[in-house]
């Protein structure tokens, strides 16, 4: 199978490499063209443009860092919508909020192509492994077309119905994950500041019932104030802003989230954005004071 993929950050890096490990001929097309190089080294071709890959390939998959990307490789000159048509299929794996997703959706269907949105849960490492769970949604034909790439790339994939379904899911996943994150924080934080080893803490967290893989690999790297990006912080931010909104169109109230969300807003505020997002220990550790007054 021949796939397009536009967008070789992180993540489209990982899925971009693991799609050629598995037999697709896959061109690439990445806004800094110098990043294409590392594909070509495992047997990928090049687009020049967006609108390169798409009039080459039947099937193109985007992975970009947010909605203001995902629009502008669409709809800007060179880009998607000027070759997408009868016969070909764009599939946006950037995670977006709905009405994004729809604006792309309904451009495609206009020139008479076919769309699915499927972000996705699972950092680089699933991303590398081809352990990511897919949330799918929009052209069930196209959807059904993208089987083998979604089971090379994940390990399940759902389809969610109507377009903006996947969107809001993986919003409602990464809200949850990032207020997580914060409690996560916070009791690391706690736990120091009246006299308890924060080791100790996780070592007593992954015996119980909230045991979970993310405190389990974060907690040991934020005790060292290591913060290699896996998934940036910048990006998390994004996604409870996402969510929020989606909350404030339903009328749901968040605190938890919103509290979170300025925690992740203030670690942005102080340059941590490209760090990994287990950096918000840095904002709360500082937010707690000595205790010891
Ligand atoms: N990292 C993770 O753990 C996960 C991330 N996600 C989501 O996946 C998406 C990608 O994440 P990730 O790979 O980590 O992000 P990165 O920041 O590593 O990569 C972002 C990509 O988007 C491109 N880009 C940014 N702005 C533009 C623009 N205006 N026009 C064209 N291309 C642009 C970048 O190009 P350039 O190289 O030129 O900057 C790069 O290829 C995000 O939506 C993120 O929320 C989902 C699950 C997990
Ligand atoms: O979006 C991030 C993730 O880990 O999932």
């Amino acid at each position: 199978m021949e796939v397009g993929f536009l967008g070789l950050g992180i993540m489209g890096k990982a899925m971009a490499a693991n799609l050629l490990r598995h037999g697709f001929r896959v061109t690439v097309w990445n806004r800094t063209l110098a990043k294409c190089q590392e594909l070509v080294a495992l047997g990928a071709a090049v687009g020049e443009t967006p609108a390169a890959v798409v009039a080459k390939c039947r099937y193109t998959i985007a992975m970009l860092s947010d909605p203001s990307a995902a629009l502008s490789v669409v709809f800007d000159k060179d880009g998607v919508l000027e070759q997408i048509g009868e016969g070909k299929g764009y599939v946006d794996m950037s995670t977006v909020d709905a009405a994004t997703s729809c604006k792309i959706s309904e451009a495609i269907k206009q020139k008479g192509g076919a769309f699915v949105e499927a972000p996705v849960s699972g950092s680089k490492k699933p991303a590398e492994d081809g352990q990511l769970v897919i949330l799918a949604a929009g052209d069930k034909v196209l959807y059904d077309d993208m089987v083998p790439a979604f089971d090379v790339l994940g390990k399940k994939s759902f389809f969610l119905g109507e377009i903006g379904n996947g969107a809001k899911m993986k919003l409602v996943v990464n809200m949850i994950m990032g207020s997580m994150m914060n409690a996560l924080s916070e009791g690391l934080s706690l736990a120091d500041n009246s006299g308890l080893s924060p080791q100790t803490l996780l070592d007593v967290l992954d015996l119980g019932a909230i045991a979970n893989p993310m405190f389990k690999l974060k907690g040991p790297s934020m005790l060292q104030g290591s913060y290699n990006p896996a998934f940036p912080l910048k990006h998390q931010q994004k996604d409870m802003r996402l969510a929020l909104a989606l909350g404030d169109e339903n009328a749901v109230s968040m605190p938890v989230a919103a509290a979170s969300n300025e925690a992740f807003k203030k670690a942005r505020s102080l340059g941590l954005g490209d760090l990994d997002f287990s950096a918000v220990y840095e904002v709360l550790k500082g937010a707690s004071g000595s205790g010891k007054a």
